[in-house]
């Protein structure tokens, strides 16, 4: 890491935590270098060639079923183990952030899960909030996006609801390459709208422990 992209690092961390802590939700652009994010991408278009995409399903545990007309992306969860070197980076700064979050924020996050998705042209994913009601795990939300050369033309943006679950305002995020989006998963109702290309992201949670269980 050079000394430049690390304080690049560091400030869109501290970044993240103000806007967090201020409005709820964040957008920092250029979170990881180009090459990262080219790389990346690269290696996520050569597992959708080799079919390791799965149609990707809604709701909790055992309720988890496939809904096409609510998403229609196609996922591929991150196993640490399998991650490729990029993809390792990427997660080391995730847990910066999550070290971050819980010293200065006290959101007591745990662990992180995610995993990358494709929407192909014309996918979308209607309004649904990240925070599954009965176990209530998912406090962070985040999403990278690895799209070069977007344009607003595109589509795709992630529309983010700013008033719980009222239809105005919201905030539309272009997928654009390097961009990260993080947001409190119970706080903000979103969708992601269909675009004229094939749309790449990783899209993850920070979770805290889950107490459902002790009753
Ligand atoms: O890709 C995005 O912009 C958001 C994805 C999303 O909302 C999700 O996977 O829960
Ligand atoms: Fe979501």
């Amino acid at each position: 890491m050079t000394i430049q992209s690390l304080a690049n690092f560091v400030s869109n961390d501290s970044m993240i935590t103000r806007q967090l802590a201020r409005t709820g939700y964040a957008v920092v652009d250029n979170y990881l270098p180009g090459g990262q994010i080219t790389t990346i991408r690269e290696e996520m278009a050569r597992a959708w060639q080799n079919g390791s995409f799965r149609n990707a399903a809604v709701g909790p545990g055992i309720k988890r079923a496939l809904q096409p007309a609510i998403r229609n992306d196609r996922i591929l969860w991150l196993e640490e183990a399998a991650c490729s070197s990029a993809q390792q980076r990427y997660l080391a700064s995730l847990e910066i952030l999550r070290k971050r979050l819980n010293r200065e924020l006290l959101l007591g996050l745990f662990n992180f899960e995610g995993h990358m998705a494709v929407y192909p042209p014309g996918a979308r994913y209607q309004r649904h909030i990240d925070q599954f009601r009965n176990t209530r795990t998912r406090r962070v939300s985040s999403v990278l996006y690895l799209n070069d050369g977007w344009d607003m033309d595109d589509g795709g943006a992630l529309r983010l609801y700013l008033d719980n679950d009222k239809l105005q305002p919201y905030q539309d995020i272009y997928p654009y390459a390097g961009r990260l989006v993080t947001f409190l998963s119970d706080r903000f109702y979103h969708e992601v709208l269909p675009a004229r290309r094939a749309r790449y992201s990783i899209a993850g949670w920070f979770r805290q422990r889950d107490n459902t269980l002790a009753g």
